[in-house]
């Protein structure tokens, strides 16, 4: 059969709205077979490493997996909780809270669940669970504010290598970015705001993002502009001028030049500056992970201290923050636009519920 179908359709099954989460996915242990596993399948996506292919694979078959995977789980063990991975703990934190919070307003009309591009929890099996419990419209947000092809662009390819299979396709909406939503700029400056009352301001705010290769920005991959007007929106929200506060990118990967200014670089330059104090967002992770904890509240410290920076802290990503589902619950709703009866009609609603299951 070329495509998949469902030979036992059921029609008393009531059409529902679901809402998938998505973020990047991560190892299912912090060891290297496991890191092995997942970087073989996360670095082999043409999105992520724009390389031509037969080269890309002896890189990545003789090098970078003999090399990576031991180095990785060794970073991956000094943040892993008895629950799991951080990034994989969050994101079931935030379906929940989403789910309660879409539930209050909608009931059972609407699914949410959370799936992961790489790795196990995967976006194919997410789809087959939403599909057979009778979701026939579907709302897909995957977790990254700032949309870049190798995140977003290669969330849809996924969507999509499953669809290509399938005989019945749901009716689709796709969130490629809400870098500038105000109430996703809010929950950031809310965070920050609270950070600030408890421990004080500091000399800097420091808004670090993933990096990419500079080579996607010059060929027109839009992230770079807008990590730099969410960093704006939230300098304005706190009231920030020129120089209290810096964009930067961390995480990079491989040799050639990534978008600057490098956190790593900016950090251990500070001190020599005049900056003795630094707060550190990362505003394009919606979740904490490896490359925050780890990177940016261990590595980083360190470098700024030994540097000669006197204080440094690191602001957690907004995870299930009530401000951040609070947002998410304001972007999914005027996603859903259309798609679900009015609630203050009941009779709209009646007859609504009428036509739906008349549809077939
Ligand atoms: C090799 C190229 C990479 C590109 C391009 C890239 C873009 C990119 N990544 C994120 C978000 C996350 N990345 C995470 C981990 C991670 N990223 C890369 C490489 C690239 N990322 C690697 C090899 C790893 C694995 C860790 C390691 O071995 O160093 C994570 C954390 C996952 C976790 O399990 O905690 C996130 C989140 C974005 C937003 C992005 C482009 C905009
Ligand atoms: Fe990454
Ligand atoms: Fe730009």
């Amino acid at each position: 059969m070329r495509y998949r179908g469902t030979n036992d359709y059921d029609h008393s099954q009531p059409p529902r709205v679901g809402v998938l989460l998505t973020n990047l996915g991560t190892p299912d242990a912090p060891e290297k077979s496991a890191l092995r596993r997942y970087l073989k399948e996360f670095l082999s996506d043409p999105r992520v490493v724009e390389v031509p292919r037969l080269l890309w694979f002896f890189i990545l078959h003789g090098v970078i997996l003999n090399v990576r995977p031991a180095r990785s789980a060794k970073a991956y063990r000094s943040v892993w909780t008895d629950a799991g991975s951080p990034l994989l703990v969050n994101t079931k934190a935030q379906a929940e809270a989403l789910r309660a919070s879409l539930g209050a307003l909608h009931g059972d009309a609407v699914v949410v669940d959370y799936a992961m591009r790489y790795g196990s929890r995967s976006i194919a099996e997410r789809l087959q669970a939403l599909l057979a419990g009778g979701v026939q419209k579907l709302l897909v947000l995957p977790l990254y504010p700032q949309y870049s092809g190798p995140t977003a662009g290669s969330t849809f390819d996924a969507l999509a290598a499953d669809f290509q299979q399938r005989r019945w396709l749901p009716q689709l909406r796709f969130v490629a970015q809400y870098h500038d939503h105000p109430a996703y700029i809010a929950a950031l400056a809310n965070s920050v705001k609270a950070h600030r009352e408890q421990y004080g301001s500091a000399d800097k705010l420091l808004m670090s993002y993933h990096g990419v290769p500079q080579r996607y920005l010059d060929q027109g991959d839009p992230y770079h502009c807008q990590c730099h007007k969410t960093s704006r929106l939230l300098a304005a929200e706190l009231g920030l001028m020129e120089g209290e506060y810096l964009t930067c990118f961390q995480s990079r990967f491989g040799r050639e030049p990534w978008l600057t200014p490098y956190t790593d670089v900016t950090l251990q330059g500070l001190p020599a500056a005049g900056v003795r104090s630094v707060q550190v967002v990362c505003p394009g992770f919606a979740a904490d992970c490896l490359e925050t904890l780890e990177e940016i509240g261990v590595e980083n410290r360190d470098y700024f201290l030994t540097a000669g920076g006197e204080r440094y802290e690191y602001i957690p990503c907004l995870n299930s923050q009530p401000a951040h589902i609070e947002a998410l619950t304001r972007i999914v709703n005027e996603q859903l636009q259309g798609w679900l009866p009015l609630d203050a009609d009941g009779e709209a609603t009646a007859r609504r519920a009428r036509l739906l299951g008349a549809d077939r």
